[in-house]
């Protein structure tokens, strides 16, 4: 951000922008802190994640006498971390939200999951990934809330190369900004019959068809290509985690009359629920 233009921001007299101004300086600190912890326990030999790289990259070009480009300085690390968090909370917490949303309104999978969680992992109490991860049920019911509640509905813009690119038979020319965004895509009728019924069931029926190939190709909630999800394995670990743990503890029911109008999607870049909250009632089984 340029630093007077965040100055202005933070002085704004529109109250919603101060706060988004001071909750950003919050959450810096919050990453900057996380950071430092990180550096005290720093040992190159066993971490060999994308903020090691960083650091070892920084501390080759310090012992070699070379300037330090912005990206592994302090501050480009800790806007690195940011940049990890923002990505990560709202679009996988909003999918688990939506996800006990459907399955309440459809207590015939939460059945069935129940069941193939107990029979795969029994009686403990955080399933391990491994246990879990190729159940069949459970990864239709998380393939079917990434097509129908896509968590990064909007279209995402991507400038055409030089040269211009054909796409489905129609030149583009170079510099065409483009961009196709997964809410109606993941809701073609002519690939996902009754596209707007939440329906684990499809995944199944077509899993050892051709059609299975073109479904999995029409999702676009993760972006495609190069720049596609940095997150998406974790996330979908993520989700698939916590799905388990409920589905084997827990019966999910709809816990307010207003819930179904809440749900209503709005596409604030993130996908959210209208009213920012979702009531449900969680009895233990
Ligand atoms: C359901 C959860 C998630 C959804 C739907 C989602 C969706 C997306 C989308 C649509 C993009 C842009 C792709 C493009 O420009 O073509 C993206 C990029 C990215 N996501 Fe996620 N994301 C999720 C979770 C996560 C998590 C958990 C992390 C990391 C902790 C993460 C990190 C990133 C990063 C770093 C990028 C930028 C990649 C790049 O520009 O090279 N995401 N994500």
């Amino acid at each position: 951000m340029f630093p007077l233009t965040s100055k202005l921001l933070y002085h704004s007299p529109i109250k919603g922008l101060r706060n988004f101004m001071r909750a950003a300086e919050e959450f810096n600190k919050y990453c900057l802190g996380s950071y430092k912890r990180y550096l005290a326990s720093y040992d190159p030999q066993t971490r060999h994640d994308l903020i090691a790289r960083m650091v070892n990259e920084r501390t080759a070009l310090t012992k070699q006498g070379q300037s330090i480009p912005r990206h592994v300085t302090e501050r480009g690390i800790v806007d690195e971390l940011s940049n990890l968090v923002f990505a990560g909370t709202d679009t996988t917490g909003n999918t688990l939200t939506y996800l006990f949303y459907d399955l309440a309104r459809h207590p015939e999978w939460q059945t069935r999951l129940h069941k193939e969680v107990v029979d795969a992992v029994g009686e403990q109490a955080s399933p391990d990934y491994s246990l879990i991860q190729g159940l069949p049920a459970l990864e239709a019911v998380v393939q079917e809330i990434f097509r129908f509640r896509p968590a990064s509905p909007d279209g995402l813009i991507r400038v055409v190369p030089k040269g211009g690119a054909v796409v489905d038979s129609v030149f583009v020319p170079a510099g065409t900004l483009v961009s196709s965004q997964a809410l109606s895509t993941q809701r073609d009728p002519t690939i996902f019959p009754d596209p707007d019924s939440f329906n684990p069931q499809r995944w199944l029926d077509a899993e050892g068809t051709e059609n299975i190939d073109l479904m999995r190709e029409q999702m676009l909630l993760f972006g495609k290509g190069a720049r596609s999800c940095l997150g998406r394995r974790l996330a979908t670990m993520e989700i698939k985690c916590a799905l388990a743990a409920i589905a084997r503890r827990y019966k999910v029911e709809i816990g307010s009359a207003e819930t179904d109008d809440d749900m209503q999607m709005i596409d604030h870049f993130v996908l959210i629920p209208k009213g920012q909250r979702c009531v449900l009632r969680l009895t233990r089984l």
